[in-house]
């Protein structure tokens, strides 16, 4: 097997590595019943693809797995692929359009963007006002780059992205081209040419990208090469990435739900160089759909924490309850209903700490998952009247958008949530804002050294 069509089987197939058969297949169950049952609600039919569980010889899968574990990147070598159940997740391959068999020959460009949280938190439980100020993303880059995950931080800020604002939005873009990291990736007909293969291995060539664009976006071939010539059509590709995630494609039943009011909150970030307003994103547009997934965070890691504590100290109490509350599923439509109580009135009860704590999942699933735009070129008079267009200067193409990588974050993630978000702001407070204001910079010193000093007065 060659590695272009390898690569195509593994976009397509999904394992998991778990316990038992039946565990397994109870595991995948839950997954495409959360698609299917929860996120089609929030996000929208034509968006999610919620796939469907096959059973495969058990031979091809571990022949298949002989062949991905070098094509792994090592950072991810920690987890197995099960190779013993037979059962697999199939799921579209989304570098193409979708439907699918409405465009199986065209040539394909897939841009595939993991936006993260494009709100700064507006609840009261809030501790530290930085967190009023400058949003998870912006800080969180320091501590990567602190961490040795990334090399240079990037200048790219989730605020900017969700604003709405095409100037902020280009800025967005045009960030996250220079610095990929693992929020931008971009396919030309299923391989990927742009963005990181592993976490030491980024390409950010813009001339290569220039090259293998090029005929996407001036077919005739009409304008000279240099970095002119590049710099126009990064340019086109900003603009073709906008206006997909501008566009509206599909309606869905949270849209008629009581949203949370985007307006919460500050709209810019002040780490980022834009602190223009937001325009507003149109409603019907995925951006605008994962925004109100991820605003389900309404109390913030602080004031979640607590409730999450009550749920367990109930747990610990009545272990049996577990399945009552849902905690694991099933995700149906009861588990659904459940979410859309949007009070914040505390009555001290579990039910009411438990609706948060699943929001709080919703929330952060959707601040970790991707979109997907795939985009094919297509000439006036086959454009069909049914299908969104983008225009060019010079070309037009037919799109899909979609969302990728909606399983449910776990219950137990919700600790290490807790604490890796005072890791991310203490150490911004401590080395970044510090630095920048030299009189907690001494605050700092003073703390570090645990010195008591005193002053005369
Ligand atoms: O916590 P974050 O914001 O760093 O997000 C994690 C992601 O890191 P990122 O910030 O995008 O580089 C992280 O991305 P990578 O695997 O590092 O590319 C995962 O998506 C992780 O999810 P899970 O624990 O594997 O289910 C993500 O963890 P969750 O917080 O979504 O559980
Ligand atoms: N259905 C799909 N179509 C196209 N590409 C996909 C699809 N599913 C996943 N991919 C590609 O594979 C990448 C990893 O996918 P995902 O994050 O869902 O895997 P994972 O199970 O979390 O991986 P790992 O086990 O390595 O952590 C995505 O960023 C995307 O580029």
């Amino acid at each position: 097997m060659g590695l272009e069509p390898l690569r195509t089987l593994l976009s397509a197939i999904k394992l998991l590595c778990s316990h038992t058969p039946e565990e397994i297949l109870h595991h995948l169950q839950n997954i495409v019943d959360f698609g299917k049952h929860v996120m089609k609600q929030f996000f929208g039919e034509n968006y999610v693809h919620h796939g469907e569980i096959i059973q495969l010889p058990l031979d091809f899968v571990r022949q298949l797995c002989l062949k991905i574990q070098p094509e792994r990147p090592e950072c991810r070598c920690d987890k197995d692929m099960d190779a013993l159940s037979g059962y697999a997740m199939c799921l579209p391959n989304l570098t193409r359009l979708q439907p699918f068999r409405l465009a199986e020959h065209r040539p394909i460009l897939c841009i595939e963007i993991k936006p993260k949280c494009g709100f700064i938190p507006f609840s009261s439980h809030v501790s530290q006002e930085i967190k009023h100020k400058v949003c998870r993303y912006c800080m969180h880059q320091h501590l990567k780059v602190a961490n040795g995950k990334w090399k240079r931080p990037s200048k790219y800020c989730p605020l900017d992205l969700f604003s709405g604002n095409k100037q902020r939005m280009h800025f967005a873009l045009k960030s996250l081209l220079q610095e990929a990291q693992n929020n931008l990736k971009i396919f030309k007909n299923g391989e990927l040419i742009y963005g990181c293969k592993d976490d030491q291995d980024c390409v950010s060539d813009w001339n290569e990208l220039a090259r293998h664009l090029k005929p996407f976006f001036f077919p005739s071939n009409g304008l000279v090469s240099g970095p002119h010539c590049t710099r126009t059509i990064v340019k086109e590709l900003i603009h073709v990435i906008t206006m997909a995630l501008l566009s509206s494609t599909d309606t869905c039943r949270a849209g008629h739900m009581k949203t949370v009011p985007i307006s919460q909150g500050r709209s810019y970030c002040e780490a980022s160089k834009h602190k223009l307003e937001s325009s507003g994103l149109p409603r019907g547009c995925l951006l605008y759909k994962t925004l109100q997934a991820q605003m389900l965070d309404m109390l913030d890691i602080e004031g979640l924490y607590p409730l999450y504590s009550r749920v367990e100290q109930y747990l610990e109490e009545f272990p049996e309850e577990r399945s009552t509350l849902q905690i694991d599923g099933p995700y149906n439509e009861a588990f659904y209903e459940k979410l859309l109580d949007l009070s914040l009135e505390d009555d001290g009860t579990v039910a009411f700490a438990l609706t948060k704590v699943q929001q709080y999942r919703i929330a952060m699933t959707a601040k970790d998952c991707s979109i997907m735009i795939a985009l094919s070129p297509c000439l006036q008079d086959e454009c069909s009247e049914q299908r969104p267009v983008v225009l060019t200067s010079k070309s037009r193409f037919i799109f899909s958008v979609s969302v990728l990588d909606l399983d449910l974050k776990p219950y137990e993630s919700i600790p290490h949530q807790y604490k890796l978000d005072g890791e991310i702001v203490n150490y911004y407070l401590k080395n970044v804002q510090a630095k920048e204001d030299p009189v907690m910079s001494n605050l700092f010193k003073e703390n570090e050294d645990c010195t008591l000093v005193l002053h005369k007065v």
